[in-house]
């Protein structure tokens, strides 16, 4: 995530020297200094040392440990973005100082092609301009929308931030099924990815929603007909509504897991 986010910037005309990027991992740190310019450090508390935005990229089951040991460091002015699912403002404020401005965000790896959704949410002590700056960040990799309720990151996380996994898996059983009722595999992911990004350019650029959009495939008596009765019948829409839930469940307890105690 933090790549496409560092990509986005630079596309965007942002200065790769003004971006210190840290990892534990040399190899990386090479990879992204030969591909951006950007400026690397193996040690965290070095790269913030003078920075006005910090974007907090690791895992959540990293976080507390890497947060923790950035407190000291940290300008005081400084604006902390972090990606990471699940854990709350409460907890990020426990970790980096209880007057440190953070923004969370849930981005999505889309962000890679510049096609990323984001929800933002900003604690009370982020200032208008460090929305903006927050805002202008992710805006680089695709679209932003902004939360009043911390607690909404959970159903974004559910749509839009683990959502392009559901969508492959859907394309990798189209797949599937296409070579099984006869065509070459070449042919089978053409045909699939085509027909997901025209979906979802149609649905995007249409004033109607995806529901009409789906009638109007289905012909009455028609094949698409046969296909939407069968997945009705099985309940499809239950099935996407437990695994949602699952996921939203499971950036809930993330936090109560891997947050401050
Ligand atoms: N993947 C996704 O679709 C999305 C992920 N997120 C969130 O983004 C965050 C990162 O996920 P993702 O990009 O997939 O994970 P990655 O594992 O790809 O990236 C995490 C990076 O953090 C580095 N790292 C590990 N420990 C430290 C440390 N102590 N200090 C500095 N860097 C460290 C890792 O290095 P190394 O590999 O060498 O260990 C790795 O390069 C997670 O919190 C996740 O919840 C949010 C939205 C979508
Ligand atoms: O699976 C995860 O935990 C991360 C957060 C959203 C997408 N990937």
């Amino acid at each position: 995530m933090a790549s496409a986010i560092i990509a986005g910037l630079i596309d965007g005309g942002h200065k790769p020297t003004t971006i210190n990027v840290s990892d534990p991992s040399v190899e990386q740190l090479t990879r992204l200094q030969q591909q951006f310019g950007v400026l690397t450090s193996t040690d965290n508390l070095q790269a913030v040392a003078d920075a006005d935005v910090v974007v907090l990229a690791v895992k959540p089951q990293v976080l507390a440990q890497v947060a923790t040991d950035l407190a000291a460091a940290l300008q005081p002015e400084a604006l902390v973005i972090s990606i990471a699912a699940g854990i709350d403002c409460r907890s990020l404020s426990a970790w980096l100082g209880q007057g440190t401005a953070i923004v969370r965000c849930m981005p999505n790896t889309p962000a890679l092609v510049n096609l990323g959704a984001s929800g933002l949410y900003a604690n009370p002590q982020t200032t208008a301009a460090q929305k903006v700056q927050a805002e202008a960040i992710l805006a680089a990799v695709g679209i932003v929308v902004w939360l009043t309720d911390e607690d909404q990151l959970h159903a974004v996380t559910a749509v839009s931030g683990s959502g392009p996994a559901y969508f492959f898996l859907f394309m990798e059983a189209m797949i599937e099924v296409g070579v099984a009722q006869g065509l070459a595999p070449d042919l089978a992911r053409s045909l699939t990815l085509q027909t997901a990004l025209g979906a979802s350019t149609l649905a995007s650029n249409s004033e109607e929603g995806p529901d009409v959009l789906r009638q109007r495939v289905t012909s009455p008596n028609g094949t698409t007909e046969q296909a939407i009765l069968s997945f009705e019948r099985d309940d499809t829409r239950a099935v996407v509504k437990r695994a949602m839930a699952a996921c939203a469940q499971r950036s809930v307890t993330l936090s109560e897991e891997l947050g401050a105690k």
